[in-house]
């Protein structure tokens, strides 16, 4: 079988924390919200969003407010709409640049894409943050910035992460054939997905989820012992 070429990875769970997803990032999104929507009404990326919301809502008559106190909701519910993650994206932004955030990723993963991005692997990133959000939390880092270890971002305007065709696409984006790409996730759902599409899979379990057992995808506690080459 020929060898992988490109890695393509998941945030939550795999590279970085569920928690600083979960107790950081999205309460900061909830709390900065309403003033956020109230002093950027008259962007164009906000306005786009705040429709793209009462449209998946069903309700394009949902005033600003309303609309707000959904998003809000949505976030309690760790929606992957991709408006609410639009908005997110750009209420971080914020955050990363006064200072208040710093993203999270573990050093086993900093250096598992540093050693791996040496030997020539292609990387990307796959996930339900957008494309500007992904490259926040891998631009504003303990280790400076690791954008420069990317080649391209997918978020869910390719399509839902548990759904196969996405990583088809995905696939068919980066130019080689899927069994050449190797998709790193904590998502069960996720890694079959990709793995019905044709890609390699590895699980990443770091106890911070319980991840049922028997689906057979390879395993790992993190980067360290990972060897892309050798899956
Ligand atoms: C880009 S960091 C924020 C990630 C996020 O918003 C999210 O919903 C987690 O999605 P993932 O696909 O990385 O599990
Ligand atoms: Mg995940």
């Amino acid at each position: 079988m020929s060898p992988v070429r490109a890695v393509l990875t998941d945030i939550e769970g795999t590279t970085s924390s569920i928690s600083f997803v979960k107790d950081v990032l999205f309460p900061f999104a909830k709390r900065n919200l309403e003033v956020f929507v109230a002093t950027h009404r008259d962007a164009p990326q906000v306005r786009q969003c705040l429709d793209a919301a009462r449209e998946l809502a069903g309700d394009s008559s949902l005033s600003d407010d309303a609309t707000v106190a959904l998003l809000r909701k949505w976030i309690d519910e760790d929606r992957k709409a991709t408006p609410l993650k639009s908005l997110q994206g750009l209420i971080w932004e914020q955050g990363y640049a006064r200072g208040e955030l710093q993203g999270h990723v573990y050093p086993d993963a900093v250096e598992g894409l540093r050693a791996w991005h040496a030997k020539g692997l292609r990387l990307y990133v796959y996930s339900s943050g957008s494309v500007a959000a992904q490259k926040l939390i891998f631009g504003y880092t303990a280790w400076g910035d690791l954008t420069p270890l990317f080649s391209g971002y997918f978020d869910t305007t390719t399509g839902p992460k548990v759904e196969s065709p996405s990583y088809a696409r995905i696939a068919k984006d980066l130019g080689l054939p899927p069994h050449e790409v190797l998709f790193l996730s904590d998502s069960v759902a996720e890694l079959n997905a990709a793995r019905s599409a044709g890609l390699r899979t590895a699980c990443l379990d770091r106890g911070e989820a319980v991840i049922p057992a028997g689906h057979g995808h390879s395993t790992f506690h993190g980067f360290a012992s990972l060897d892309p080459f050798s899956l």
